[in-house]
């Protein structure tokens, strides 16, 4: 039978009695036979008031036979719903959801119970309806999940266990792992073999922004075919065309295709001003990779099952299950932090793409010698303030999430500050770009606010995002995104002196302490990250600065003592050991790195923030 043909029969729906039944292609709808047959229409409004009378197919996610059993009956009389038990019937369960219209809000489940005296006719019913929901051929039938126990309040199975029933109903086959250790995830994902991993949909991870950050590295460390991006020494060194050629890979080919845009390549932003020029003409001697990388656009993504998992993959999706102390990462793709909504959205197979911050460590200490290490952050590369915090905290786990107060107290009394050199690309039109090196000597006056923008704020279908408005990517060999600025000219800038804390957000950052995130108009997959320089400036104004995090509305980056750039990539060199990273809330130590933003790197089951 034709999945959308119509379908209309009377059944017994609990709680209301006997009613007519209808299926479109759109969904299911029902009314009393009571009610159609001799009420007013007065009757049937009020009736309509009281009681959910269709569910669209996007609003099921699951229908069960549920095998004999009782239903029960509306008073015919009153308005209540009395409970007459009565009759034995075969019955089955549409299960879906409900969902305030507007604003961010948790999806509420609801399910509705009908019953019918014949088996085949119950039967046809649920396989009609399996039918309509199985043509959203988006749903997963297969996830992997990885169970963090004691991530947050220690609630993780808690977590999974109340939302593991509806994955059951979904008929989403699910192989759960609850983690032992740290990084047990992360072992588990990285020896699988792409065809052991090809026989699932995506990973789901129930846990915090930590949990998924091991689970994103698992994945990507070994599937993600990207040569790494130049290192500070190349891109901060003028003059230096023979050790740029050297360095030349097909992700620096790309940020030729940026500078060949643009005469006026690089400029200097500190102190110092070197002519950084000569990375134009190295960069040029690279055409038989730029013809590589152009070839390897139209070569589509994996999808099929057997072959080599590679990323960008259209098909493969990661899914977060929020458990964790801060769940940053759920808040800023769903705009809520909701267990069941999650739950859903991976149900369902919503799909959105999400930038992914690559961090090349080059250095673990100015004195040793290291072979490139790469890591990746979905939320948040932080150092300094940022790095303290964790790695502080780490130390008061025992404490729980209020860890991350007591310990952001200490490291904001200690008030340190780093030394380090930062460049980056950055657009040339790029209005946040601000707050260039001032020194401290600033007036006072020079600290305060001084900047009015108005904030494009990442929504569900984003036009940003979904790259219809202002910005293109293309992408390199081995399936890897990377994000351009067409047109606009870039120019390469560098930021020397002492901070406070250096942080790029791939993502808003929002979380229940920041409502507005750390950056407010950050998008999911724009191909940017938003480089955050705090310079080092008087106790009061970094707790200005802090203050404004937590409010809604406010502009954390609205001091010239902060420097915001939009860039996609930027590179941090310290002459000490002082700091760590923190990735996503995972520590890294490093003193030299460089960072970049892959664009729409991995897709995640989630629809966008609602905001
Ligand atoms: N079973 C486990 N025991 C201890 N640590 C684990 C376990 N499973 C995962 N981890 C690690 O715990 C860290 C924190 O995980 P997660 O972010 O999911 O929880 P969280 O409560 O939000 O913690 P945090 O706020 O510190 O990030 C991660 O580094 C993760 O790798």
């Amino acid at each position: 039978m034709d999945a959308s043909a119509a379908l209309s029969s009377t059944l017994f729906l609990d709680r209301v009695g006997e009613v007519v039944v209808s299926l479109n292609s759109c969904g299911l709808s029902w009314n009393p036979t009571a009610i159609d047959s001799d009420a007013s229409s007065c009757c049937r409004m009020a009736f309509q008031m009281e009681v959910e009378t269709e569910i669209k197919f996007s609003n099921v996610y699951a229908v069960e036979f549920t095998g004999l059993g009782s239903i029960n009956e509306r008073s015919s009389s009153g308005r209540s719903f009395l409970l007459n038990s009565n009759c034995e019937l075969y019955r089955f369960v549409v299960h879906g959801f409900q969902k305030a219209k507007n604003g961010p809000s948790p999806c509420v489940l609801s399910a509705y119970t009908f019953g019918h005296r014949d088996l085949q006719a119950c039967q046809t019913w649920v396989d009609q309806i399996n039918a309509c929901i199985q043509m959203q051929v988006e749903r997963p039938k297969n996830l992997l999940v990885f169970v963090h126990p004691r991530c947050g309040k220690g609630n993780g199975l808690r977590t999974w266990q109340t939302v593991a029933p509806m994955f059951s109903r979904a008929k989403v086959m699910t192989k759960v792992t609850v983690t032992r250790r740290a990084g047990h995830a992360f072992d588990i994902l990285k020896s699988s073999t792409d065809r052991d991993l090809s026989s699932f949909d995506g990973v789901v991870s129930v846990g915090g922004d930590g949990l998924f950050n091991e689970v994103l590295n698992g994945i990507l460390s070994s599937r993600h075919k990207a040569p790494y991006p130049p290192d500070p020494t190349v891109l901060n060194t003028p003059n230096n065309s023979d050790e740029l050629r050297h360095h030349v890979s097909e992700e620096t080919i790309y940020s030729r295709n940026i500078l060949n845009n643009d005469s006026d390549i690089f400029s200097e932003t500190s102190e110092k001003c070197d002519d950084c020029e000569p990375l134009l003409p190295a960069l040029q001697s690279t055409e038989s990779g730029i013809s590589k990388l152009i070839t390897s656009e139209k070569e589509p993504h994996c999808t099929d099952h057997n072959s080599a998992l590679i990323f960008p993959n259209d098909w493969f999706r990661l899914g977060i299950i929020p458990a964790g102390s801060t769940d940053a990462i759920v808040i800023s793709t769903t705009g809520i932090r909701d267990p069941v909504t999650s739950a859903l959205h991976i149900i369902l197979g919503r799909r959105i793409s999400l930038d992914v911050a690559q961090v090349v460590r080059w250095k673990t200490t100015p004195t040793s010698l290291d072979t490139p290490l790469v890591h990746y952050a979905a939320s948040f590369a932080g150092y300094g303030f940022y790095g303290d915090v964790v790695k502080e905290s780490e130390k008061y786990r025992w404490m729980g999430p209020s860890r991350y107060d007591f310990t952001g107290t200490k490291v904001f009394l200690e008030h340190r500050s780093y030394e380090a050199e930062v460049g980056f690309l950055a657009a040339k039109e790029d209005d946040t770009i601000k707050g260039m090196p001032s020194g401290m000597a600033d007036a006072c006056h020079s600290l305060l606010p001084r900047r009015n923008l108005s904030k494009e704020v990442c929504r569900i279908e984003c036009s940003i995002c979904n790259g219809t408005t202002n910005s293109s990517h293309i992408v390199t060999n081995g399936g890897t995104s990377s994000p351009i600025v067409h047109g606009e000219g870039v120019r390469w800038l560098r930021s020397k002196g002492r901070f406070l804390s250096v942080g790029a957000a791939v993502i808003s950052c929002r979380n229940e302490r920041a409502p507005d995130g750390l950056v407010a108009d950050a998008h999911l997959s724009d191909g940017f990250l938003h480089l955050i320089l705090v310079k080092d400036c008087p106790r009061p104004f970094y707790l200005w600065h802090l203050t404004k995090l937590t409010r809604k509305g406010a502009d954390p980056l609205d001091f010239s003592f902060v420097e915001h750039h939009k860039t996609n990539l930027f590179t941090f060199v310290a002459n000490h050991d002082g700091s760590v990273w923190n990735l996503d809330g995972e520590l890294l130590q490093a003193c030299q790195v460089t960072v970049r933003a892959c664009r729409g790197l991995v897709n995640l089951f989630a629809a966008g923030p609602e905001v």
